[in-house]
């Protein structure tokens, strides 16, 4: 089969190949319905039941190739994508735009230095050494601290566009290691748990960026269509996994205070029950607050209470 010639037509999708969205996103292209087959070591899968081939990809790369327009559709952290963005002029026709909040990979991009020494805030490192495999985005910021203490020190006059005084140097991974081996005084990394940045003993200073993994389209995608048709299939699945969908039965004068309680997303769906005066109720719950959501039912006299898991949905 000639795999590239087939890519004709095709909407691409990129998603990434390894690392910590991979799974997650293999997750939502099942839910979402999307059937493919990748053979060992193809980086390209065509969709059996749709006009959509899977491109796999570093996360990092991602958002190059969306925002130069060769692949219509991608995941990835919206750390990459603010990386990639701080080298694009807001009035390009290049670029990447945000479709979805896909909600997993949350995590921050931190200032971070050794837990002992004198280094306790971000502008201790100007001047200094910083790695980090983010060297736009911690160009960017220390860029903003160097400007801001130059404009303090002359009284408001700064000149912008001087050489950095801090060095920023890439590394593709284990950048915790960077301090310990005497090559920088400061890390620009991911931070989770905190647990590998504790374990490198460094401690963070301050946040560069927020992340979670996100939906992005080329500014110009070749099927704007299908773009739509993804991304409600896979918010459906997403919404899916935030939601469940909780019914119980309560006493009519009682039924106000209930419905303030699980007022739903649009309002709640209210049967009558064949008992006089009694009613069941179904609405969806943000499974997060789902623990809360059934204890204070109960305080205002709900009954029977019962929580279905959602397999897939399509809301407002
Ligand atoms: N600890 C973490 N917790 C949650 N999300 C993370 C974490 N580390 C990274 N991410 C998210 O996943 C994206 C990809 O990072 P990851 O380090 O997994 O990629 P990779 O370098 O391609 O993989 P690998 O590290 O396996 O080589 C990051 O840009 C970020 O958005
Ligand atoms: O706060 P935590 O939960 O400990 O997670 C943070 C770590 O996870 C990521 O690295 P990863 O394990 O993906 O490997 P890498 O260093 O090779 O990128 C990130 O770069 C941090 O090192």
């Amino acid at each position: 089969m000639d795999l590239v010639n087939s890519l004709n037509d095709r909407l691409l999708f990129a998603v990434p190949k390894k690392g910590r969205l991979h799974q997650a996103c293999l997750d939502l292209l099942h839910g979402s319905d999307i059937q493919f087959h990748r053979h060992s070591r193809l980086d390209i899968a065509l969709v059996k039941n749709l006009p959509l081939a899977l491109i796999f990809l570093p996360a990092a790369d991602i958002p190059t190739f969306v925002g130069e327009g060769r692949v219509d559709l991608g995941i990835t952290g919206r750390d990459q994508v603010a990386e990639h963005e701080v080298l694009v002029p807001p009035t390009a026709t290049t670029g990447v735009a945000e479709v979805l909040d896909l909600g997993f990979g949350k995590c921050s991009l931190q200032v971070q230095v050794p837990q002992k020494g004198d280094l306790s805030k971000p502008e201790d490192l100007i001047g200094k050494n910083i790695v980090t495999s983010f060297t736009n985005l911690a160009e960017q910021y220390f860029r903003k601290l160097e400007d801001q203490q130059a404009a303090s020190s002359t009284n408001g006059e700064s000149n912008g566009q001087t050489k950095l005084k801090t060095s920023i140097k890439y590394v593709g991974g284990s950048v915790e290691a960077a301090c310990a081996l005497g090559v920088a005084d400061g890390i620009v990394d991911l931070v989770e748990s905190g647990e590998t940045m504790r374990a490198a003993g460094l401690k963070a200073i301050s946040t560069v960026v927020d992340s979670t993994a996100i939906l992005i389209k080329s500014k110009h995608p070749s099927d704007p269509k299908l773009v739509d048709l993804i991304a409600a299939r896979i918010k459906g699945v997403i919404t899916a996994q935030k939601y469940v969908l909780c019914t119980y039965n309560i006493s009519r004068d009682k039924l106000d205070a209930a419905c303030h309680i699980t007022p739903g997303k649009r309002a709640p769906t209210i049967n009558s029950l064949e008992q006089d005066n009694w009613v069941a109720v179904q609405a969806m719950v943000e499974r997060k607050q789902l623990a809360i959501t059934m204890d204070r039912l109960t305080d205002v006299g709900a009954e029977d209470i019962l929580v279905m898991k959602l397999e897939n949905s399509r809301t407002g």
